[in-house]
């Protein structure tokens, strides 16, 4: 169970000539929850995106150091990104649900890979859906808009769409950080139900979530993972006094 899914050694990237991470050491268990906490600019989202390569669209952007994923460098030449995005899907922080109907939303992904059956997408969409713990309140609706519906139903078709595409991992931006604690309530029970089968890497604002919610928990300063921890361990008995600065609220 406690198997390693990502193996980060010594990552350092670069926006141009300033470097946004610092010599990143970081293994990522597999049906983990892990979190990456630190206060804003320190390098979360840069250092979740390097999981898909998301930054490799950003100009001027340059990474060291490797990669790996189920063993294997997804920065290696021969790594078609593509498919790395296929396992390694992502959901950001303001719910973004394309401008078409429920059903579509979900079919996109698979009819882009060739499936064109309509029971074999009607059954990834039922079972996405259900996933996403959203099935129930839309399944008499599936041909109306996705813009219709709230902003946390939105943001579970979003897991629902990445659930589509049958990842390994969802790398998740601050999903919560534009919902009522209601609805985050509800993403993070799903959150919780989803690791069993996926491992799940989330950027939060929220130490409280992060608490709730995380299996091990990364925090970053400047650029740098100053500790990385058990979820319980960082946030009762921290290694750094920086750490332990940054939960109590001295800074941040
Ligand atoms: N596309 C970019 N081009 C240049 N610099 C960037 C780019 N994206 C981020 N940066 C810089 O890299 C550093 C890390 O940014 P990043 O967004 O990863 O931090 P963060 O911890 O996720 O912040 P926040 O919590 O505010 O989202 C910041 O100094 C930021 O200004």
């Amino acid at each position: 169970m406690d198997e390693q899914i990502f193996q980060v050694e010594k990552l350092n990237l670069y926006y141009g000539k300033k470097q946004a991470l610092i010599n990143v050491d970081l293994t990522i268990r597999k049906n983990h929850i892990t979190a990456l906490i630190g206060p804003s600019g320190c390098g979360k989202s840069t250092f979740l995106r390097c999981l898909n390569r998301m930054n490799d669209v950003i100009e001027g952007c340059r990474i060291e150091g490797s990669i790996a994923l189920d063993g294997v460098d997804i920065y290696d030449a021969s790594m078609n990104v593509v498919d790395l995005r296929t396992k390694v899907g992502m959901v950001f922080q303001k719910p973004n649900p394309f401008p078409m109907s429920i059903y579509d939303n979900i079919a996109y992904g698979p009819r882009c890979q060739g499936i064109k059956k309509r029971k074999i997408l009607d059954n990834i969409v039922a079972q996405s859906l259900k996933k996403a713990a959203l099935w129930e309140e839309v399944k008499d609706r599936l041909q109306d808009s996705a813009l219709g519906m709230s902003g946390g139903q939105q943001q579970r078709l979003c897991i629902a769409r990445a659930i589509a595409m049958e990842p390994e991992v969802i790398l998740m931006d601050e999903p919560t950080s534009a919902l009522d604690p209601i609805a985050t309530s509800k993403i993070e029970d799903l959150m919780e139900e989803l690791k069993k089968d996926y491992t799940i890497v989330i950027v939060t604002h929220s130490m409280q979530q992060a608490s709730r919610i995380s299996d091990e928990t990364a925090f970053f300063l400047l650029g740098e993972v100053v500790e990385y921890n058990q979820t319980s361990k960082l946030f009762q008995q921290p290694d750094d006094k920086r750490t332990e600065d940054y939960i109590t609220g001295r800074f941040g």
